[in-house]
């Protein structure tokens, strides 16, 4: 009999970069319109496109037996002693940076500090967090769940309001002013602890972290290979970046080598005009598609 790992996908923000990510980790992902079981090229992976917000409450139960979902998600529904955290994957919607959950208020509000919030009404849809976070400070304030649209809401409907913010972009666009940062949020790879602890499904998850995580390392960065001679090759090492270790090849002509290295895409176009100065000729630089450590 075949075994199957139930794979759990996260419909919403971070869902196109979840695809993305897989792609460039050689899975063969598609999603087909009002589908919510994704089609893998892997036929021991079963997928299903869940709401970030409900993953761990079903890998939680078992229903899946691993899922990708936000850190916020996890905290929220008071899951992180339930699952098993296999991977933190840094990514958000459109960034490399973690998503922030802010206290904001507008900018003209007379809230300036956490204490202004005594007895002031606050719209999130981390409700639990919240809670959390004024009970912690000694603050009493009334939470409302709030289904979306959050930053809508002040000043008519709240005084203030949780919400996640990635760019920036929908506070500045509403007009709000960040009072407090409440929590910070990446993806996570979680599992139940029999899956984790199943010999099979482990193996199978463990192989998959390692694509994903060898697909993120290598983001941004490219190879580079150049043919230098012997005499030249300490004023080429001087120009790399430090912290690289160039593998040095033999070539057929005893006095040349193959210099090979990986480097920031970014910082290509200033590395390889002082490469060719410090005597570097042949230079190709390629794409990387995975990094593993
Ligand atoms: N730019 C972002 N905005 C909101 N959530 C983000 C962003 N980037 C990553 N996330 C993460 O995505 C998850 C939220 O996705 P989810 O599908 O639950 O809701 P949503 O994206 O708000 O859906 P909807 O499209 O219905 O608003 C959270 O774990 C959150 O941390
Ligand atoms: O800081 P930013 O880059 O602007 O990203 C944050 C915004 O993106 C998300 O909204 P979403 O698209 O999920 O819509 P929603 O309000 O319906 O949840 C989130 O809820 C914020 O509103
Ligand atoms: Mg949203």
């Amino acid at each position: 009999m075949t075994q199957v790992l139930r794979l759990g996908l996260p419909a919403g923000s971070l869902q196109e970069a979840t695809a993305e990510l897989f792609r460039r980790a050689g899975y063969k992902l598609s999603f087909t319109s009002r589908s919510y079981y994704p089609s893998i090229d892997d036929p021991e992976i079963h997928c299903t496109l869940i709401r970030a917000q409900e993953m761990a409450r079903y890998v939680r139960d078992g229903s899946l037996d691993c899922g990708l979902t936000g850190y916020d998600w996890i905290v929220e529904n008071d899951a992180q002693d339930d699952v098993v955290e296999l991977a933190e994957l840094v990514f958000s919607k459109v960034s490399r940076r973690p998503v922030r959950w802010v206290l904001a208020v507008p900018q003209d509000s007379p809230i300036h500090t956490e204490q202004d919030l005594q007895g002031k009404r606050i719209a999130t849809e981390v409700v639990n967090i919240t809670q959390r976070w004024l009970a912690q400070r000694g603050i009493t304030a009334q939470v409302e769940f709030s289904w979306g649209a959050t930053e809508v809401k002040p000043p008519r409907l709240a005084d203030a309001i949780v919400e996640a913010t990635e760019t920036g972009n929908s506070l500045r666009a509403n007009n709000l002013r960040v009072v407090a940062e409440i929590l910070t949020s990446t993806t996570r790879f979680i599992a139940h602890p029999a899956a984790a602890a199943d010999p099979w499904k482990r193996q199978k998850m463990d192989d998959l972290v390692l694509m994903l995580r060898g697909a993120m390392a290598a983001e941004g960065k490219v190879g580079l290979m150049m043919n230098v001679r012997k005499v030249d090759v300490e004023k080429v090492l001087q120009v790399l970046p430090a912290l690289q270790k160039p593998t040095i090849s033999a070539l057929s002509d005893p006095e040349w080598v193959d210099v090979m290295t990986i480097i920031d895409e970014d910082v290509v176009r200033h590395l390889i005009p002082r490469l060719k100065a410090a005597g570097a000729c042949g230079i190709v630089e390629y794409p990387i598609n995975k990094i593993i450590m």
